[in-house]
């Protein structure tokens, strides 16, 4: 685990971006494609920002990604908390990627089950289950201040714990939607994997998923711990020190 403290969101989202354009040109040296699963949430959104602009726009060949997304609020496209909506509306609509090659969870004209049994279907036509090979070569999250991450939220045990899965579905009391989520399975067996986590609201939720005992269930994010690939926390100060 290699752990990055950056002076400010903006320092971090800098960081980030030159991680990521690192690992997609090394991913590029030796495949024709790379994969990577993106987050949702608020924080990432100036990074994919920063990514669609002049400084990095042609640093990555986006031509050559296949797109994923690691977790889903279940409501339509034109809802503004989709977000599959906030990924293409700061990144994807600016640079060339191949719509044929986005793969974001549906839903509409579906339950939430048949949306995540779908999505499944999905994943498993990319990588290949039930084998050691790694599966997305980038993976970003986010880390809520309960410390979830994707839509593995605590007390959900069942999608926290899932085993064989790679996508699953819950309902989200709180926000009172279902959300659709990859699992830990999939997720840890990523390549290259990075948290995104700024600001002093999340220095709790930091401190309790890198120094409590290993308790997923309370902290989700602590079932992130990849089988082959390597594991980063870019994080800011605020984050860090709260
Ligand atoms: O759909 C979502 O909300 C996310 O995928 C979720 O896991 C997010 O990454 C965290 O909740 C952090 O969200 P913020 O970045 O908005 O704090």
């Amino acid at each position: 685990m290699e752990l990055h403290v950056c002076k400010d969101y903006d320092d971090l989202c800098e960081h980030l971006a030159n991680w990521m354009v690192d690992c997609i040109c090394k991913t590029l040296a030796t495949k024709e494609r790379f994969s990577i699963a993106f987050t949702g949430g608020n924080t990432a959104k100036r990074l994919y920002a920063l990514l669609a602009g002049d400084a990095y726009k042609n640093k990555i060949d986006w031509s050559r990604a296949n797109i994923f997304i690691g977790d889903e609020r279940f409501v339509p496209y034109s809802d503004e908390r989709s977000n599959a909506r906030m990924i293409r509306e700061t990144l994807l609509n600016h640079v060339a990627v191949n719509e044929a090659h986005i793969h974001f969870m549906q839903t509409e004209n579906m339950s939430a089950e048949t949306s995540a049994a779908e999505y499944e279907e999905v994943l498993q036509h990319y990588f290949n289950k039930g084998t050691n090979e790694p599966t997305f070569d980038v993976v970003l999250l986010g880390m809520g201040d309960d410390a979830h991450t994707l839509s593995l939220f605590p007390g959900h045990t069942d999608a926290i714990n899932e085993k064989n899965k790679w996508c699953t579905y819950l309902w989200l009391e709180q926000q009172d939607m279902y959300r659709i989520t990859i699992t830990a399975p999939i997720t840890n067996a990523a390549k290259y994997l990075a948290f995104i986590v700024s600001g002093s609201g999340k220095a709790v939720a930091l401190n309790n998923v890198m120094h409590k005992p290993y308790d997923p269930e309370k902290y989700p994010s602590q079932i992130i711990k990849p089988v082959h690939g390597e594991l980063n926390w870019f994080v800011d100060e605020a984050a860090m020190n709260g």
